[in-house]
C-alpha cells in the first residue's frame, strides 16, 4: 500500500524523503534528553560526585534537544503536508483525466455520489499516510530500532525485557487489523450507499417535495444512514478491545524492565547503570512506539481506499488512439453494430450508411435505441461488436479530442456549468471572442430570454443550469453548436422541452446549426422530420427500415404506426388549442 501511495507522489517524492530525513533528525532530539537523563543518574547511582556545571551542562543539552526538536518537527511536517497536498492535487487530476476516458456505464453504475466521495473523501485519506504514517512512522519506527540495538550493546537481557510487552501489544495489532479488515468492506459499502443515496435524494428534491417525505426514497435515505451508523458502530467495536489493549500495553517498556531488571542487578547478572539506562532507553521509546501505533487503526481503511482508488485507475478506457482524424470525408458508417450496457444486447447488428451533408432521422419507439446509437457516434461507449466510422475511418482509430472536434452533440438535456452563460457558450470554441459568442447566441434565438435577464449574457447559469428553463437551456446548448460549427451534428430530441411558439425559433436556431453539415436528428416529432433524406426506423435495437418519408408511409407498418400516432397527438395538441380558445371566449363573455 505505502509503495502505491509514493508512487502517487511523482516529483513531489523527494520532498517526502527530505520530510523523512527531517522527522529522522527531529525523533533523535525527542530521545536523546533521555540519554543526558541517564548522564545525570548515571554518576549518582556510582556515588560519583556530580558538579552543579555537569548538571547544568546536561540540562541545557536536553533543552536543545528539545527546541532542535520541535523546529525539525515542524520543518518535517511542513514539507510532509506540502508532498501531501500537491499529491491529492496530481491525483485528482489524474482522476479527472481517467474518468474523462472511460465509459459512461462505469461512472452511471457507481453512482454520482459514490464518484464524489472517490475524488473528495478517498483521495483525502492519502493524505494521512503521506503526510504522517511515512514520514512519521519510518523515523518512529527507525529510532526506537536503533535505540533497542544500544540497549544490546549495554545489556542484552535487559534490551530482551524492554522489548517484551512488544509482542503482546502487536498480537493484539494484528488480531484487530484482521478483525478490522472483515468489517471495512460492510462499512465501505455503507458509505458509498450512503453517499450515493443523499446525493440522488438532493438531486430529486423536487419529487420528494411534490410528493411526500414518507414515500419510498425518504425511508431508503433513512435507511442508508442508519446502515451506515450500524456498519460504522459495528466496524469500530470489533476494533476498540483489541486498540485498547495495545494501547495499554505497548508505551509500557518498561513494564518487565523494572521488575525483572532489578532481580538481575541483584543476582548480579545486570550492572544498575545498565539498568538506569535501558530504563531510560525504555521511555524514551515509549512516545515514538505509541505514535506509530496511532497510525496503525487508520491504515485498513486506508489500504481499502487506496485498492479502491487502484481498481478506478486500471477501469479500461474507452479503445481510442493518438491518431488525429483522417476520414476521407464526413459520412458515417455504423457497420454490423453491436451494443450492451451490461449483459443485455440493445442494439443488433446496425448497418447504416449516412452520406456527408445529409440528413438522417432515427425514429422508433422509446427504448427502441436511438439514443444509444447517438451515444455510439459521440464514443461515450465502445460498440461490443461491429465498428462506427467517419469518412471510413472507425472512431476508435482516433483520439477522443479529434473525433470531438468532428462532431457537435446536443444532448436532450443539457448540462450547463455554473459560470455565465457567455463562458457555458464559449464552452463550444475557447478560442472564440465575446462577438463570436453573442453572434451564435442570437443565431440560436437566444436573444428573446437574455434580453429578459438583467445581467444578460453575463448571468450566471445556476449549479448544472438550473436558473434557467428546458427550453432555455437547450438554445445555449445549440448556441454552443453553431460556435463550435463542427461539419457533424447530433440532435437528441433538441425539442424536447418546447412549447409549439417556441419549437418555431428553435426550428429556425436548428436550421441554422445543421447548415451544410452531416447530421443525425433523433426524433419524436415525425412532423420536424419529414423532410429528411432519411429516415431510419429502429425497433427494440433493430434497425428495420429506412428511406425517406414518402416511401416509409407507403411500405413500413412500423412507421405508419408512428406517424399515425403523431398525428393524432398533433389533433390533440390542435384541440387542446380549440379548448384555451373556447375557454377564453367565455371568460371574456
Ligand atoms: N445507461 C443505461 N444502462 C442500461 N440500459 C440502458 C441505459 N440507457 C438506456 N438503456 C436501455 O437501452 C435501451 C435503448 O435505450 P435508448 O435510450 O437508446 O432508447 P431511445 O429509443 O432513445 O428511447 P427514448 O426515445 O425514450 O429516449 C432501452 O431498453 C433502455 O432501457
Amino acid at each position: 500500500m505505502f509503495k502505491t501511495v509514493l508512487e502517487y507522489t511523482g516529483e513531489h517524492r523527494k520532498t517526502t524523503y527530505a520530510a523523512v530525513a527531517a522527522m529522522l533528525a527531529g525523533m533523535i532530539m525527542q530521545v536523546l534528553p533521555f540519554w543526558f537523563i541517564y548522564r545525570i543518574i548515571r554518576p549518582l547511582l556510582m556515588r560519583q560526585t556530580v558538579t552543579t556545571g555537569y548538571v547544568i551542562f546536561n540540562i541545557a543539552a536536553i533543552a536543545i534537544c528539545l527546541s532542535l526538536y520541535a523546529v525539525l518537527y515542524m520543518w518535517g511536517l511542513s514539507l510532509s503536508h506540502n508532498a501531501a497536498y500537491n499529491t491529492l492535487k496530481n491525483l485528482r487530476i489524474s482522476l479527472q483525466g481517467k474518468l474523462e476516458n472511460l465509459p459512461l456505464g462505469i461512472i452511471q453504475e457507481k453512482g454520482v455520489g459514490a464518484v464524489k466521495k472517490m475524488f473528495i473523501d478517498d483521495v483525502e485519506t492519502i493524505e494521512l499516510p503521506l503526510a504522517h504514517a511515512i514520514p512519521e512512522g519510518i523515523a518512529n519506527i527507525t529510532i526506537p530500532v536503533l535505540v533497542f540495538a544500544g540497549m544490546f550493546a549495554a545489556d542484552w537481557r535487559l534490551a530482551l525485557l524492554a522489548l517484551a510487552s512488544l509482542p503482546l501489544g502487536m498480537l493484539a495489532m494484528g488480531i484487530m487489523f484482521k478483525a478490522g479488515t472483515s468489517k471495512m468492506d460492510d462499512y465501505y459499502k455503507s458509505a458509498q450507499k450512503m453517499n450515493k443515496t443523499i446525493v440522488e435524494y438532493i438531486n430529486g428534491m423536487e419529487v420528494v417535495k411534490v410528493f411526500n417525505r414518507d414515500g419510498e426514497s425518504y425511508k431508503r435515505y433513512e435507511n442508508d444512514i442508519k446502515n451506515y451508523r450500524d456498519f460504522t458502530l459495528a466496524w469500530y467495536r470489533t476494533c476498540w478491545p483489541w486498540m485498547a489493549i495495545y494501547y495499554s500495553i505497548v508505551p509500557c517498556v518498561a513494564l518487565f524492565v523494572l521488575p525483572v531488571g532489578s532481580y538481575f542487578v541483584l543476582q548480579g547478572y545486570s550492572t544498575l547503570p545498565d539498568l538506569a539506562l535501558v530504563l531510560c532507553m525504555s521511555f524514551g521509546v515509549s512516545a515514538p512506539l505509541l505514535k506509530v501505533m496511532n497510525f496503525f487503526p487508520t491504515m485498513v481503511r486506508i489500504n481499502y481506499t487506496v485498492n479502491n482508488l487502484e481498481q478506478m485507475m486500471s477501469e479500461p478506457p474507452v479503445q481510442q488512439s493518438d491518431a488525429s482524424f483522417t476520414g476521407k470525408d464526413y459520412g458515417i458508417q455504423f457497420e454490423d453494430v453491436r451494443f450492451a450496457y451490461k449483459e443485455a444486447e440493445v442494439l443488433h447488428r446496425i448497418n447504416l450508411i449516412i452520406p456527408e451533408g445529409s440528413l438522417t432521422a432515427l425514429v422508433g419507439e422509446s427504448g427502441s435505441g436511438k439514443s444509444t446509437l447517438a451515444k455510439l457516434l459521440v464514443h461515450f461507449y465502445d460498440v461490443t461488436g461491429g465498428a462506427v466510422k467517419i469518412g471510413g475511418q472507425d472512431i476508435q482509430h482516433m483520439s477522443l479530442e479529434a473525433l470531438n472536434n468532428q462532431i457537435s452533440y446536443v444532448a436532450q438535456e443539457q448540462f450547463l456549468f455554473n459560470i455565465s452563460l457567455l463562458e457555458n457558450i464559449r464552452l463550444g470554441k475557447p478560442d472564440a471572442t465575446d462577438e463570436e459568442v453573442m453572434a451564435a447566441a442570437e443565431k440560436a434565438q437566444c436573444g428573446e430570454f437574455l434580453a429578459r435577464l438583467e445581467k444578460g449574457i453575463h448571468t450566471m447559469a445556476g449549479d448544472g443550469g438550473k436558473q434557467l428553463s428546458g427550453g432555455e437551456r437547450q438554445r445555449i446548448s445549440l448556441a454552443r453548436a453553431i460556435l463550435k460549427n463542427a461539419p457533424i451534428v447530433v440532435l437528441d430530441e433538441a425539442t424536447a422541452f418546447m412549447d409549439p411558439e417556441n419549437e418555431e425559433k428553435m426550428n429556425d436556431a436548428i436550421a441554422e446549426v445543421i447548415r451544410g453539415k452531416t447530421v443525425i436528428v433523433i426524433a419524436h416529432r415525425l412532423h420536424s422530420i419529414v423532410n429528411a433524406d432519411q429516415i431510419c426506423v429502429l425497433d427494440a435495437g433493430n434497425l428495420i427500415d429506412a428511406g425517406t418519408h414518402d416511401e416509409l408511409l407507403s411500405t413500413c407498418p412500423a412507421y405508419q404506426k408512428l406517424w399515425r400516432a403523431a398525428e393524432s397527438s398533433a389533433q390533440w395538441k390542435v384541440s387542446t388549442e380549440e379548448m384555451k380558445e373556447t375557454q377564453r371566449e367565455v371568460e371574456s363573455v
